[in-house]
């Protein structure tokens, strides 16, 4: 089927182009098209194919410098094919990462005030009102349909909103930032969810090595940024994860008494146990049984302080979940295949693809550690669940083992 239409950001303060649909108001591709021939678009760019069905939508939500551009590289080494190098070609400072298989749009292109409105105005990025969530769910929507978009850019070299670039629909979508679970008629448009949920002590020693080393901030203005968007992201941004599918924390260790340098980290993934279609939770040795391990040994080297698994079922907002644990890190990264051959669940497609995988991305930030181990897993997992769909519509086609992607 082509069709020509694309569902594009109208202006830089974006009209919205379609009819302002509820929950219970869902468009079905014939809808969508329905709508289009009723009323004809203003700037109509050419003819594109419908690619049925459409991507695979995962969101990835967190804090901006809580790790979600290292878990991107993860994710599209997983999913496999190089980024595409001329998308950016046509505006340099484009945050969308477009890989064979997945589009990455970062939400940040969604605000709907740029910097010095958000100035004027006395409202941080991650206040819903300098957001459009009416265009944003329009064009997910249009993209899980299989239509293309033209989607606003936020400059942030500039702190000014772009002219829109045009997006095709991917096979798996990703859709990375503050909000991706925040509005309703979006979250529902999510075939899997993560929040990546990294402690206060966490987030400002990463803030302050990357803002200090990398950005030239100085520790007071680090510290003053924190606390200046603490409110709204207690307001906005974090009940978002009782709707995530899965929920990476990360906490400072437990295994050395006072910690206070945070290198060695205690992370947790906590996985709903239903409700989340072609998605089972990973476990160790027994489902659903209490298990603590300290797996270092002979077949596990490991060095102060050491290493500690825990696995087991919990409650989490009134959801059952499992939760898998690490605290410590690894010594020898080729030794956790032992580790692996423990687990359970896990999507991989042969013996030791998860220690393959953290190999291969040995040099992203915390390959020693759980934040690089689940991150992989929950790579895997994503993987599974999108072959899951395209079966399920008979389109049956998997995404290899690929090979390394960078992103931004
Ligand atoms: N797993 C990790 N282990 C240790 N440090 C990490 C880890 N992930 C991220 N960091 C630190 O946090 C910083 C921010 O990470 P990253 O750029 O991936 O975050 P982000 O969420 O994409 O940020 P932004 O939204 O601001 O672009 C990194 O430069 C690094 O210093
Ligand atoms: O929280 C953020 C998401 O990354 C940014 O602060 C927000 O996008 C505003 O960006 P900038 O500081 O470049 O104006």
């Amino acid at each position: 089927m082509t069709i020509s239409m694309v569902f594009r950001a109208n202006s830089i303060n974006h009209t919205p182009s379609f009819p302002n649909p509820t929950k219970t108001h869902f468009l079905s591709p014939q809808n969508l098209l329905h709508f289009y021939k009723k009323t004809p678009l203003k700037n109509h760019i050419g003819e594109f194919s419908c690619s049925s069905p459409g991507p695979v939508v995962v969101g990835l939500a967190a804090d901006s410098g809580c790790g979600k551009t290292t878990f991107m590289k993860r994710l599209t080494s997983v999913f496999g094919g190089a980024p595409k190098a001329d998308h950016n070609h046509q505006n340099p400072d484009s945050n969308t990462l477009i890989t064979d298989t997945t589009t990455v749009i970062c939400l940040d292109d969604y605000h709907l005030l740029d910097r010095k409105e958000r100035k004027e105005k006395g409202v941080t990025a991650l206040h819903p009102r300098a957001n459009n969530f009416d265009l944003m769910f329009e064009q997910i929507e249009a993209l899980k349909h299989g239509f293309p978009i033209e989607k606003p850019i936020y400059n942030h070299a500039t702190g000014l909103l772009d002219p829109p670039e045009l997006i095709h629909p991917p096979k798996i979508l990703v859709l990375e930032g503050l909000h991706p679970l925040y509005d309703s008629r979006v979250r529902d448009l999510l075939d899997f969810s993560i929040y990546l949920d990294i402690s206060n002590e966490v987030k400002f020693s990463w803030k302050i090595q990357r803002d200090m080393a990398e950005r030239g901030h100085s520790l007071e203005s680090v510290r003053a940024s924190i606390k200046a968007r603490k409110s709204d992201f207690d307001a906005y941004i974090e009940p978002q994860k009782q709707y995530a599918s899965v929920v990476m924390e990360v906490l400072p260790t437990q295994l050395i008494p006072d910690d206070t340098e945070r290198k060695v980290l205690r992370v947790r993934l906590i996985m709903k146990e239903s409700g989340v279609k072609n998605f089972q939770p990973i476990y160790i040795f027994d489902e659903g049984s209490t298990i603590s391990w300290v797996p270092c040994g002979r077949k596990l080297t490991c060095s102060y302080p050491g290493i500690k698994f825990f696995c087991g079922p919990e409650a989490y907002f009134e959801n059952e979940v499992t939760v898998l644990e690490m605290d410590g890190e690894f010594d020898k990264l080729e030794e956790l295949v032992y580790v692996e051959g423990h687990l359970c669940n896990v999507s991989t497609k042969f013996y030791g693809e998860v220690t393959q995988q953290m190999l291969k991305n040995c040099d992203f930030e915390g390959s020693n550690n759980g934040t690089g181990f689940f991150q992989t897993l929950i790579a895997l997992k994503i993987r599974d669940l999108y072959e899951q769909v395209a079966m399920s519509n008979g389109v049956g086609d998997g995404v290899g083992v690929g090979s390394l992607a960078s992103t931004k």
